[in-house]
């Protein structure tokens, strides 16, 4: 009984001491507020738009160049070995196919790359060369969602645009994992094996929450960028046609008008003049 009670306990205190169920935890409200994001809303309710969809895709594709670029880079380092999975996980190749879906050959001249976007990978540069064992907050951020909410997310994707035989969404698709549950369990179980001092644990967990909130922000600017691009676009849609329409309605009437009158005006004073004179005679 004692035994047992005390493996029990053994047990509660690894699950505690488990770096997966503590980042879960610090990163639980930062979850939430990454879900009800317009953007994410969007998906959600099945109203992604092309628009969204793409911008999305140019901020992931500068997510994923700098994340995958310092993992490869540090794949040795002892945080990052028992998690580096770029066969089953790697996503750039795929967001580079959905961009020359989306854009065309020459998608790279077309891409944008919105500021919040530039300061994550920024971020991610930093930590590659700086805190390497940060990498783990960043990859399970990423990696993990893409495997959970990410798979409901591109089944809406692809009803919501319409979209064709997986075209423009193999972001979602992992044809290295059989089962993303299984798959999350080993992962979880690798994040668990990292050794980390007590300094390092806990400036990954901040660095998790950190992760968390870089998302949020590309989700907010992107949104930003599109409702000023809708709102530019809808406002020179109401005054350009209107106005331009008027403009020249009221300028060539104007014109028209004006130069009728003074040639009617002119006839009338040539004629009157002529009768002036030919009376004077
Ligand atoms: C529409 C938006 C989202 C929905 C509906 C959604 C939904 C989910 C669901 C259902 C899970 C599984 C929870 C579990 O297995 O216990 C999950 C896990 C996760 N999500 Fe999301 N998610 C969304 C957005 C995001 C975003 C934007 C991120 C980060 C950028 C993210 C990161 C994660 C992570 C890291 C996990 C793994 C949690 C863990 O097991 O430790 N999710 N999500």
């Amino acid at each position: 009984m004692e035994t047992e009670k005390k493996t029990h306990t053994a047990a509660e205190q690894m699950t505690d001491r488990d770096l997966s169920e503590q980042i879960k935890k610090v990163t639980k409200e930062s979850h939430v507020r990454a879900e009800n994001t317009e953007l994410m809303l969007s998906f959600q309710r099945g109203k992604v738009t092309l628009p969204q969809y793409k911008l999305l895709l140019c901020s992931l594709y500068e997510i994923y160049q700098a994340l995958e670029e310092e993992l490869d880079r540090n794949s040795d380092h002892p945080s990052v070995a028992p998690i580096y999975f770029p066969a089953e996980l790697a996503r750039l190749k795929s967001i580079e196919k959905d961009l020359e879906y989306f854009y065309g050959q020459d998608w790279r001249e077309k891409i944008v790359i919105p500021a919040a976007t530039k300061r994550y990978s920024h971020r991610l540069r930093q930590i590659g060369k700086e805190n390497p064992e940060f990498l783990l907050a960043h990859a399970y951020t990423r990696y993990l969602g893409d495997l959970s909410g990410g798979q409901v997310l591109g089944r809406i994707a692809q009803k919501s645009m319409d979209l064709k035989n997986g075209d423009g969404l193999s972001f979602f698709a992992f044809p290295g994992v059989s089962s993303p549950n299984l798959f999350k369990q080993l992962y979880r179980s690798r994040m668990n094996s990292v050794e980390l001092t007590e300094e390092e644990r806990n400036g990954v967990l901040e660095e998790a929450v950190r992760a968390f909130e870089f998302n949020i922000q590309v989700f907010e600017d992107l949104q930003k960028m599109l409702t000023v691009s809708d709102n530019t676009l809808q406002s020179s849609m109401t005054q350009s046609k209107p106005v331009k329409a008027n403009t020249l309605h009221m300028s060539g009437n104007g014109i028209y008008t004006s130069s009728l009158f003074r040639m009617v005006l002119g006839l009338f004073v040539a004629l009157a003049t002529v009768s002036v004179g030919m009376y004077a005679l």
